[in-house]
C-alpha cells in the first residue's frame, strides 16, 4: 500500500475535466515522478494533494488517513510538505535563519515574527542538520538573495523539510539549473530517497528517466501509463502522447 493513495480523484474547471478519475498509489521511500504533456493536469493533480485546491469528487489519503479537501497548513502538518509553494526563501535572511524560521514555526505551530529567530539553540541544532543534509550548511551565514539559483532550490527544500515531512511534493525540481545544478539537485534528491518519500513533476526526461523507481504518465486528465521508467519509455501510448503533442 502507497504512502499517498488516490482513487477516483476528479475536478472539473467549468466545462474543463482537469483531472479525471485519477487513481494513484505512491510506494514509501520510493521516488515517483509525474509527467505528461502541456495542459495534461499535472499542477492540478498536485494542487488537489496539497490541498491547494479542493477535488469535484474523489478521495485522497495519506498514511491511510483520508486526507481530501483539508488545507494545504493541515496537510503539511500531517506530513506532506509541498516544496516552492508552502514555504518561501526570505531573501533579507540568512541561509541559516530562514531555516530556524521554518522549524520554530512548526515547534511552535505558526510563524511567529517577533520572536528573534536564533533565540533557541535547540532550533539552530535542527536548523543545522537540514543545511547538511541539503549540503549547505558551509552557506549558513550568507544572505539567502545572495544563493545561486541552485543553492536556492536546496534551501527551498531544508524549508520543506523543516515541517517535519514524510512525503516531499516537488514541483519541477531542477527547473532553470544548469547542468552541474541540476547534477547536484539529482543526488541530492537521490539522498533523500528512503528517508523521505517523493513525488515530483519534472519536464526534463533526462531526470525523470534517470531517478525515478516509478513514472506516472497523465494525459488529457488521466493516467494512461505508471510503472518503471524503461516500461514507460517503451509504451506507446506514452510515445503517442509526446510525439502527437495532444494534450
Ligand atoms: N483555474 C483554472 N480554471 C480553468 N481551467 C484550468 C484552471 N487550471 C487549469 N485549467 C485547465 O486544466 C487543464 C490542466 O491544466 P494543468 O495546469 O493542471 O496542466 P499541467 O499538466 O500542469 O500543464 P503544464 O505542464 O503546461 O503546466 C488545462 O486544460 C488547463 O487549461
Amino acid at each position: 500500500m502507497g504512502v499517498l493513495e488516490t482513487s477516483g480523484l476528479t475536478k472539473h474547471f467549468g466545462g474543463v475535466t482537469a483531472v479525471d478519475d485519477v487513481d494513484i498509489s505512491v510506494p514509501r521511500g520510493e521516488i515517483t515522478s509525474l509527467i505528461g504533456p502541456n495542459g495534461a493536469g499535472k499542477t492540478t493533480l498536485f494542487n488537489m494533494l496539497a490541498g491547494a485546491l479542493e477535488p469535484s469528487s474523489g478521495v485522497v489519503r495519506f498514511r491511510d488517513e483520508e486526507i481530501t479537501g483539508l488545507t494545504p497548513e493541515a496537510i503539511a502538518r500531517k506530513g506532506v510538505a509541498r516544496s516552492f509553494q508552502i514555504t518561501n526563501v526570505f531573501e533579507g535572511l540568512s541561509v541559516l535563519e530562514n531555516v530556524c524560521v521554518a522549524v520554530q514555526a512548526r515547534h511552535r505551530g505558526g510563524w511567529n515574527f517577533y520572536q528573534h529567530v536564533d533565540s533557541r539553540d535547540d532550533y539552530t541544532e535542527e536548523a543545522l542538520e537540514m543545511l547538511s543534509t541539503v549540503g549547505l550548511a558551509s552557506e549558513r551565514d550568507r544572505l539567502a538573495s545572495s544563493l545561486s539559483h541552485g543553492d536556492k532550490r536546496s534551501l527551498e527544500i531544508a524549508l520543506a523539510l523543516a515541517i517535519g515531512p514524510e512525503l516531499l511534493l516537488l514541483d519541477e525540481p531542477a527547473a532553470g539549473m544548469s547542468q552541474v545544478e541540476i547534477e547536484e539537485m539529482l543526488d541530492l534528491i537521490d539522498d533523500l530517497a528512503g528517508e523521505y518519500t517523493i513525488l515530483f513533476v519534472e519536464h526534463n526526461m533526462d531526470i525523470v528517466m534517470n531517478i525515478s523507481d516509478t513514472v506516472l504518465v497523465l494525459q488529457n486528465g488521466s493516467i494512461i501509463a505508471s510503472g518503471p521508467p524503461s516500461e514507460v519509455q517503451a509504451d506507446e501510448s506514452v510515445q503517442e502522447a509526446y510525439l502527437g503533442g495532444v494534450a
